[in-house]
């Protein structure tokens, strides 16, 4: 598999990280309009960077593209003459619909719209995918490419905005809760480091335990909350302080800010 990562940015460096962890590539193309600060890339032998999308495009089939969405129609619009029946146009770009892109390119092609996370770097993203018409031949393929990396959803491309909510930004609300416990930790008597150990084990934990058992949340909080014990007590005063409330109010916030730049 010939895989092009056209703007190899935050994200794109992320999933170009994902591919090389997992072998996941005969070879990759990384572009990038300065290429300078990924140039160390090339150090791995299936890699080339290079300014020039039109050369990606032509050696690569599968084409992914992480360019801010501002950018998107005009570099598509600048290679689209290359595309063949061999390419897969997979796109990251937050709020771009799969109608636009046809717009652009036709629906004579394999369009996947697909949303990834950071976390695509070490082989953990959570990806929700959804494809055009005639993209419905290559959604395994692409499910494919994202399950060697992490674990993918196909969803109705009605969902993407939620999805791009809760899997790609809730990338940074993770962060944000794994460092208040860490700063809970270090105010119990835990220096900075350790008290960071001590959260993402117990973050990675917990997820681990909803995966591996199916089961609802409430059901392992009701192993850990002895009656009249610590658990309930921080539990309950977290609730009065709004923290479930207050996660689901920011997650709308991101939401409706998604469908404000889409009027832009
Ligand atoms: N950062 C994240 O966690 C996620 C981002 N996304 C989406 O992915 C896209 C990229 O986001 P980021 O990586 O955060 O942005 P970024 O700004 O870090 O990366 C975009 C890259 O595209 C490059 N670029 C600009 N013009 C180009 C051109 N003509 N040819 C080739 N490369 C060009 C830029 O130099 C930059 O490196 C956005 O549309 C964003 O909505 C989606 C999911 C998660
Ligand atoms: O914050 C943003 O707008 C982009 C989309 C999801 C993650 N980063």
């Amino acid at each position: 598999m010939k895989i092009a990562i056209i703007g190899a940015g935050n994200l794109g460096l992320s999933i170009a990280k994902g591919i090389l962890n997992s072998n996941g590539a005969t070879s990759m193309y990384l572009t990038k309009r300065n290429v300078r600060s990924i140039s160390e890339y090339e150090k791995y032998g299936n890699v080339t960077v290079t300014p020039d999308n039109r050369e990606a495009v032509a050696k690569c089939d599968i084409l992914i593209f992480a360019v801010q969405p501002g950018h998107f129609a005009s570099i598509l619009e600048s290679v689209k003459d290359l595309f063949t029946d061999n390419h897969v146009i997979i796109s990251t770009i937050t709020g771009f619909e799969l109608n636009r892109i046809e717009d652009v390119i036709g629906t004579d092609r394999y369009i996947i719209r697909s949303m990834p996370n950071t976390a695509i770097s070490v082989g953990e993203s959570m990806t929700c995918i959804c494809s055009n018409e005639k993209g419905k031949k290559r959604i395994e393929l692409a499910k494919a490419i994202f399950n060697r990396m992490g674990h993918s959803m196909e969803i109705p491309e009605s969902q993407m905005q939620a999805a791009t909510v809760i899997c790609a930004s809730g990338i940074a609300f993770w962060m944000r809760l794994i460092r208040a416990t860490t700063q809970g930790a270090i105010q119990l008597g835990f220096d900075a480091r350790e008290a960071q150990e001590l959260a993402m084990h117990t973050c990675n934990g917990a997820a681990k335990l909803l995966i591996e058992s199916g089961n609802h949340p409430e059901e392992e909080i009701d192993r850990v909350t002895t009656p009249m014990g610590c658990t309930i007590q921080g539990l309950n005063e977290m609730e009065h302080q709004g923290l479930s409330s207050s996660l689901i109010q920011g997650i709308v916030a991101s939401y409706d800010k998604i469908t404000e730049f889409k009027k832009r």
